[in-house]
């Protein structure tokens, strides 16, 4: 579904992803572990189309997305969650769904909005509620409902368990894996690589803007220098 080949990335003149390859196929969760720096959110960035390539290529769904404004990428499936849920904090909880579904103007706009509402009750009865007013988890929950009004067939999710209690990280964590029953496709990029890895088919390991492993998600857990290095066990 999703396949980056030789992806380079920059700030300035500073070169910071140099030759990321990684594949992301149909109905999977992927997940990019790696410390605070390595590169993962640009990563996403440049999935997305918000950052420019320096080098390689990024094909989605066998088109190539070179040229393709983040706008047209929503169009054609691939949404992107952001760091930070970025979230419209003045707006109602329903004005920011509906803003994820700024593409559309169907009748399944309400149907996408009740799907959301059954995922996250909570943003049911917060839903004429301005969204500045929710808990950093509820936050959280109303970013990822948000993209997937976008109706994205992949989602880039950057960090959904920053800064939330872990009793609320083991809950989004389940959110995620509950996207494949909804034919969602996930590329997953966490610090958090021990909650990530539990709930993903693969992972990739970033260090300093390079791969420097990959395989299933239990061979990386069972992996000493995951452990060590990443899981702290
Ligand atoms: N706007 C920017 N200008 C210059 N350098 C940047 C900018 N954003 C990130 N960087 C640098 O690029 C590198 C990769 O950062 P990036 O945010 O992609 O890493 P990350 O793995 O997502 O970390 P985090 O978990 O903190 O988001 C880091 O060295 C960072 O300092």
């Amino acid at each position: 579904m999703l396949l980056v080949e030789g992806l380079r990335a920059r700030y300035g003149r500073i070169e910071v992803l140099h030759g990321i390859d990684l594949a992301v196929n149909s109905g999977e969760i992927v997940t990019v572990i790696g410390a605070n720096g390595a590169g993962k959110t640009t990563l996403l960035r440049c999935l997305s189309g918000v950052h420019p390539l320096a080098g390689g290529s990024v094909t989605f769904r066998g088109e190539p997305m070179s040229g393709v404004p983040a706008w047209r990428r929503v169009g054609r499936g691939l949404s992107q969650s952001p760091e930070g849920r970025q979230i419209f904090t003045n707006l109602t909880v329903e004005e920011n769904l509906r803003l994820g579904a700024y593409l559309y103007a169907d009748d399944r706009v309400e149907k996408d909005m009740a799907d959301a509402f059954q995922m996250f009750p909570i943003l049911k009865e917060k839903r004429n509620l301005a969204a500045g007013g929710l808990s950093g988890g509820q936050q959280q929950m109303l970013a990822m409902a948000r993209a997937l009004m976008g109706r994205p067939s992949c989602l880039l999710l950057d960090e959904p368990s920053m800064g939330l209690a872990p009793i609320i990280v083991a809950q989004i964590f389940d959110v995620v894996k509950g996207l494949k029953a909804l034919d969602v496709t996930v590329l997953l990029v966490e610090q958090n690589a021990y909650g990530a890895l539990k709930i993903a088919d693969r992972g990739y390991v970033m260090e300093t803007g390079r791969i420097t492993m990959d395989g299933p998600a239990e061979a990386l857990i069972a992996d000493p220098r995951i452990r060590e290095a990443y899981l702290g066990i």
